[in-house]
């Protein structure tokens, strides 16, 4: 193992419900050797995907996104939570891992036609399809999506409508 394959992880058993054994994905922002492999890590293994813009998943999906948009001189919109978007946004509801959620996005900030979806984590996939869906109704094209680590329990159990980049299965 070498590269972004040899970080130490920490991982929190039961957290934040009984049988989920959470990723901390603190343990690779913490460190500025980490934090550097992860990001040029990511840029290496998307560097061959068109696309023009980001769309960052909140909350841990920001800094990731962030960084990869900076690198790549793109912009890059968020996905956020719900009522914490000003003007028109629309939104959706989904599941994931640990229960039911909702993001919104405002149409008017997605400033690309192919978007890559960035986020930290990828497990059911509910986050990532919630994230495609909106975009597809505003006729946003989805290159794919792109996160730290696949949760490998879930590589069966999700259908994915695009390719995504995980560089580390856990
Ligand atoms: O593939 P899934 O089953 O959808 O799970 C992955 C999502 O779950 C976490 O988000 P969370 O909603 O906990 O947000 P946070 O970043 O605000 O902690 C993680 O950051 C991903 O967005
Ligand atoms: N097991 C997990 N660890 C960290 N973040 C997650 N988001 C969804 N499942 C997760």
């Amino acid at each position: 193992m070498s590269g972004f394959d040899a970080i130490p992880l920490e991982f929190f058993q039961d957290y934040p419900a009984p049988g989920v054994n959470f990723i901390d994905v603190g343990c690779v922002f913490d460190d500025p050797v980490h934090w550097q492999l992860a990001i040029d890590t990511l840029y290496e293994r998307t560097a061959h995907l068109h696309f023009d813009f980001i769309l960052a998943m909140d909350a841990r999906g920001f800094m990731i996104a962030g960084a990869l948009a900076y690198k790549r001189a793109i912009g890059f919109a968020m996905a956020r939570k719900p009522g914490k978007l000003p003007g028109e946004a629309i939104s959706i509801d989904y599941q994931r891992e640990y229960g039911s959620a909702t993001i919104e996005i405002q149409p008017a900030r997605i400033k690309g036609e192919r978007v890559l979806i960035v986020d930290d984590v990828l497990a059911t996939g509910g986050t990532i399809e919630a994230a495609a869906s909106l975009l597809r109704q505003v006729g946003k094209e989805v290159v794919g999506a792109a996160a730290l680590f696949d949760i490998g329990f879930f590589e069966d159990k999700r259908t994915l409508t695009m390719p995504v980049t995980t560089l580390r299965k856990v």
